[in-house]
């Protein structure tokens, strides 16, 4: 099977990355597989900055194309928010769970109308010697007051989503799949590929 390399080392963005790529008949391989490889430091202002340095700068050390995602939760009530410090919010250490006790501190005492936030999910596709490719996905919903499911990663126990009338940890993997930020965001680089002809290959 043809393989595509995605230059994180998340492990909740690896599995999902695994399920959204399989059906195109695509194997994936992550910097998990890559453990020599160091972090890229996120300076970027944006996702967009941040998902293009950390493509460019492994696409340049292994010598092939890859795909970088930056992604993070934007909260209205915070003027957006973790935004692009999502992973690291509560600090360096990168915890899930002080990240949402930080969240869920932060919105206390906020009218469920006001908890509005979305998921937001930049990829960059880059290559040496080729121009890199990026697109954008969101999924809206509102922070809960409290975790509600175990599936999925991050924050995802406190983003429900109203469309599916559920938290995003209480979506099964396929279910999320379908609706997430992540999931839009391939959508829209497969339509820029088909469009110039080419593949993920
Ligand atoms: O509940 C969530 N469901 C999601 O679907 C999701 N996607 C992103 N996030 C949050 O945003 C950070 C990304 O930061 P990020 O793009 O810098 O990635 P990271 O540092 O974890 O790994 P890497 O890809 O950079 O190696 C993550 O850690 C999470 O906190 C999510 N939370
Ligand atoms: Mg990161």
């Amino acid at each position: 099977m043809e393989s595509v390399i995605i230059a994180t080392k998340n492990k909740g963005k690896a599995k999902e990355f695994e399920k959204l790529f399989l059906p195109k008949g695509l194997v994936v391989k992550t910097l998990l597989d890559y453990a020599e490889i160091e972090d890229v430091e996120e300076t970027g202002s944006t996702f967009e900055e941040n998902a293009i340095l950390k493509a460019e700068t492994i696409a340049n050390n292994l010598g092939v194309r890859v795909i970088a995602d930056d992604s993070g939760l934007e909260i209205d009530a915070l003027e957006g928010r973790p935004g692009v410090y999502s992973a690291r919010y509560a600090g360096s250490e990168k915890n899930d769970e002080n990240n949402i006790d930080k969240v869920l501190d932060e919105l206390q005492g906020v009218p469920e109308s006001e908890r509005t936030a979305r998921f937001c999910c930049a990829l960059a596709m880059a290559e040496p010697g080729k121009e890199t490719l990026t697109v954008f996905g969101t999924c809206e919903g509102r922070i809960l007051n409290e975790r509600r499911g175990t599936n999925g990663f991050g924050y995802d126990p406190i983003f429900y989503v109203e469309t599916e009338g559920k938290a995003m940890a209480e979506l099964a993997s396929d279910e999320k799949n379908k609706i997430s930020h992540r999931a839009n965001a391939i959508r829209k680089l497969d339509d820029l590929l088909q469009k110039r002809g080419e593949s993920h290959e």
